[in-house]
């Protein structure tokens, strides 16, 4: 059997989601049946300091790779000039990924760039054109839709086995008083930051609205029929004003391609309360935090939707029997090798997008967002809404 491919990626921040990130493309990709390629990081940038990259280095990617090397860096800059380095992942505030992707892409890097992908879909425009017109990869880091329970869920519709979707729910709400959890700068809160429910968790309850009712669709159907937003309603943070509630009501042309009538999408988001208190106290308590409602069934998904770890197929026949589905991830895994495996191959075979997560539906989930925004009132500052490059922003 041939060696595995090597890809080499630059990680841009030292932050939370990359060293989670890190330490999973690490895992060894035999334990997930991926023979064909192997991930190593050949270099670490930090905008805040030299330092952090070598301590990022020392505990994340030494203890598990002697070979090839990893170099530090103490700037963005300097990590898009490393010949050594295949792929960049950004995973830095989303205020930050118009900027750091530009500064990427010019660098003739291919790029896996954190959700939510940028602040407008302005912005996700200028990225994704310049990306074609360099012909380099370019996507959108959004993990779950690489996970196995998401893509058998897709199939289940696909298949017709809940019949046409009419409505689907989803909730993403993490019962987070803000004043106790997060101080005004926080990125969670932080207009700065482009922070506030809508960027950092709406974005998955648009996901599985999305990939329930949009994604399952052929891609011509897809450019055809576009979904509308009807009504957006937000509450706001009393110390920064960043959203802390959003209601979504979303109306899809068709859910299939025979589809009789329109589709419905109700996509929620919160920090003050929780989209299931009763998690982890047992499945007779808990409830399902995504609905998909067919006319011939429905599919419930359990657990927070960006990492959700069961699901339940209930037929309307009674006769017919209820499928219950519990996934598991490898040990020591949060999760996101699925995406980087994606990431990895599509890049090798020379694509510059990925089918589970497109370019045209990445552009229209962001114009989603610009029109919930525009419904409900909320604008973050001109420096992180501009589609120029580049702009030095606050802070770094
Ligand atoms: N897929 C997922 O499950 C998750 C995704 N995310 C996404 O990842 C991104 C980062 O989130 P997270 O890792 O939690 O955030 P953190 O605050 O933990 O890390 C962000 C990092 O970005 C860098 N950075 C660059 N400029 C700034 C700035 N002005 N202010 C603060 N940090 C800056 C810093 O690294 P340095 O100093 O080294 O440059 C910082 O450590 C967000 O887009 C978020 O939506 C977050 C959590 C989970
Ligand atoms: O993507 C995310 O998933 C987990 C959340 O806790 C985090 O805030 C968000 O960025």
């Amino acid at each position: 059997m041939a060696a595995p491919k090597q890809v080499r990626w630059g990680m841009m921040a030292t932050g939370g989601i990359v060293r989670t990130f890190a330490k999973d493309i690490l895992l060894d990709p035999s334990t997930r049946n991926v023979v064909d390629i192997k991930h190593v990081i050949t270099a670490v940038a930090s905008s805040s300091s030299l330092s952090s990259a070598q301590k990022f280095i020392s505990e994340v990617v030494a203890p598990v790779q002697s070979t090839p090397s990893c170099t530090p860096y103490g700037s963005y800059e300097d990590l898009v000039k490393d010949p050594n380095v295949d792929i960049i992942y950004i995973g830095t505030p989303h205020s930050h990924h118009f900027q750091n992707a530009m500064l990427a892409l010019q660098h003739n890097k291919p790029v896996l760039c954190e959700k939510a992908l940028t602040v407008n879909a302005a912005q996700a425009k200028k990225l994704y054109q310049t990306a074609k017109e360099k012909g380099l990869f370019f996507m959108e880091a959004v993990w779950t839709r690489y996970f196995p329970i998401s893509k058998t869920i897709r199939k289940h519709i696909m298949d017709n086995d809940i019949g046409e979707v009419v409505r689907v729910s989803s909730d993403m709400s993490i019962g987070a008083v803000p004043e106790d959890s997060f101080a005004v700068d926080h990125r969670m809160v932080n207009l700065d930051l482009a922070g506030g429910c809508l960027l950092d968790l709406g974005v998955y309850s648009l996901t599985w609205a999305f990939q329930t009712l949009y994604h399952t669709l052929s891609p011509s159907l897809r450019e055809q029929d576009r979904p509308k937003v009807v009504g957006a309603t937000m509450t706001f943070e009393p110390r920064t004003h960043a959203d802390e509630s959003t209601i979504i009501l979303l109306e899809f042309p068709k859910s299939t391609p025979s589809g009789k009538t329109k589709a419905h999408a109700v996509a929620t988001t919160a920090m003050r309360v929780s989209d299931d208190p009763a998690r982890g106290r047992g499945p007779e308590v808990e409830v399902p935090t995504v609905r998909v409602q067919g006319e011939k069934g429905e599919i419930q998904v359990w657990g927070p939707i960006y990492r959700p770890t069961r699901y339940r197929l209930v037929p309307k026949d009674k006769g017919q029997e209820v499928i219950d589905k519990t996934f598991t991830f490898e040990a020591g895994a949060h999760g996101m090798m699925y995406e980087a495996d994606a990431a990895a191959k599509a890049w090798l075979e020379g694509k510059l997008e990925s089918e589970s997560m497109t370019w045209q539906e990445s552009i229209l989930i962001m114009e989603v967002m610009d029109e919930v925004r525009r419904k409900a009132g909320l604008k973050y500052p001109d420096d992180i809404e501009t589609t120029e490059y580049p702009v030095k922003l606050k802070g770094r």
